[in-house]
C-alpha cells in the first residue's frame, strides 16, 4: 500500500517511521523540507508540497499541529485540494475542532474526493509503537480501506459516524487528560511544599484507584523538573480551548477545565509551551511562589 504523509512533527516522524518499517511504500511532505530527510534514510520518498503528494497516491495521511496548519495544508497555493479527486482519500489526523474538519470535509468531497478524520489518542511512545487509539469519523469506505494503517499505527480503532464526532471525543479525551494533569501538578507542589515526599506521593497514588499510565510515565520526571516534550505544552492547551468552546456550544459548564487552561495559558506565558504538557506543574509552583 502507498501512502502520502503531511506533516513530520513528534507525533508525524513516529507515525510513517512505523508505516515504512511495516512494509508500506511513504511519500512525505513536511513545510520545513529538511525534517524530510531522516524519513528518506528510512526509505521515504518526498514531494516539495501537500499537492504533490496527494497527485502521487490514492491515501494521503495528515498529521499537523492545529487548526490554522490543517485548513493551510489544504487550502493554500500547492494545497491538497489543487489535486484532490475522485479515487483520492485524506485521513487528516490532527486535532482540530469539528468546524475545521467540516470544512476540510465539505471541500474534499466537493472535488470528489473523500475524507476521514482520525484524531488520536496516545502520544510520542505510543506512535512509535504502534499503540495509538484511532478516534474516526466521516467517509465508512475510506475509514474501512484505511485499517490495514491504521492497524499498524494503533492498537484499535474506533469509527464514531459523520465528521465532527471525531474531532468532539478527542478534545473531550484531552479535556479530562489536561484537567487530571492539573490536578497531579496541584498534589506533587502541595506534597513538596508540606514537607512530605512527591515520590512517596507517586507510590501511594500507584497502589489505589487513581494509578493510571500518566501519573506513572510522567511523575517521575516532573519531581525532577524534566519535561522533554511528547505533548507539547502548547498543543494542549489549543485543546483545552477548544474544548472549552465546545462546552460554549453546548451550553456545559466546565470550571474544572477552564481553571486548568489558565493554568496552561499561564504555562505558555512563562515561555514553557514547547515543553511537555507535563510542564504546567512550573506555572502551580510559580503561582505559590
Ligand atoms: N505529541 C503528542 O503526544 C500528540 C499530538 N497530537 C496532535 O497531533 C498533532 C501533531 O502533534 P505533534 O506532532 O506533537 O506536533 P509538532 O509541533 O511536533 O508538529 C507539528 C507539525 O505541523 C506542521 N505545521 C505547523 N504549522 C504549519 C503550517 N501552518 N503549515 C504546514 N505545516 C505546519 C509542522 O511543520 P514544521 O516542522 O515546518 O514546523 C510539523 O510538521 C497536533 O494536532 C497535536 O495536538 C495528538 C496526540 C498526541
Ligand atoms: O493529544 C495528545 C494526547 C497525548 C496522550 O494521549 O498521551
Amino acid at each position: 500500500m502507498e501512502v502520502g504523509f503531511l506533516g513530520l512533527g513528534i507525533m508525524g516522524k513516529a507515525m510513517s517511521t512505523n508505516l515504512l518499517k511495516h512494509g508500506f511504500k511513504v511519500t512525505v511532505w513536511n513545510r520545513t523540507l529538511s525534517k524530510c530527510d531522516e524519513l528518506v534514510e528510512h526509505g521515504a520518498s518526498v514531494c516539495e508540497s501537500p499537492a504533490e503528494v496527494i497527485k502521487k497516491c490514492k491515501y494521503t495521511i495528515a498529521m499537523l499541529s492545529d487548526p490554522c496548519a490543517a485548513l493551510s495544508v489544504v487550502f493554500d497555493k500547492g494545497g491538497v485540494l489543487e489535486q484532490i479527486c475522485e479515487g483520492k482519500g485524506y485521513i487528516d489526523m490532527s486535532t482540530v475542532d469539528a468546524e475545521t474538519s467540516l470544512k476540510i470535509n465539505e471541500a474534499i468531497t466537493g472535488k470528489g474526493g473523500r475524507f476521514v478524520e482520525g484524531p488520536v489518542s496516545g502520544s510520542k511512545k505510543p506512535a512509535e509503537d504502534g499503540q495509538l487509539i484511532i478516534l474516526a469519523a466521516g467517509d465508512k469506505a475510506l475509514f474501512e480501506e484505511s485499517i490495514p494503517a491504521f492497524d499498524v499505527l494503533g492498537k484499535r480503532s474506533f469509527f464514531l459516524g459523520q465528521v465532527g464526532n471525531g474531532a468532539k471525543m478527542k478534545l473531550i479525551v484531552n479535556m479530562i487528560m489536561g484537567s487530571m494533569m492539573n490536578a497531579f501538578s496541584e498534589g506533587l507542589v502541595l506534597a513538596d511544599k508540606s514537607g512530605l515526599s512527591s515520590d512517596t506521593l507517586l507510590d501511594i497514588l500507584d497502589l489505589g484507584a487513581m494509578t493510571n499510565p500518566m501519573f506513572k510515565g510522567k511523575g517521575p520526571s516532573m519531581n525532577k523538573s524534566s519535561y522533554p516534550p511528547a505533548f507539547p505544552l502548547k498543543h494542549q492547551q489549543k485543546d483545552m480551548r477548544l474544548a472549552l468552546a465546545l462546552g460554549d456550544e453546548n451550553a456545559v459548564s466546565m470550571p474544572v477545565a477552564a481553571a486548568a487552561n489558565e493554568a496552561f495559558k499561564k504555562a505558555r506565558s512563562l515561555g514553557l509551551g514547547d515543553l511537555d504538557f507535563s510542564a504546567v506543574i512550573e506555572a502551580v509552583k510559580f503561582s505559590r511562589e
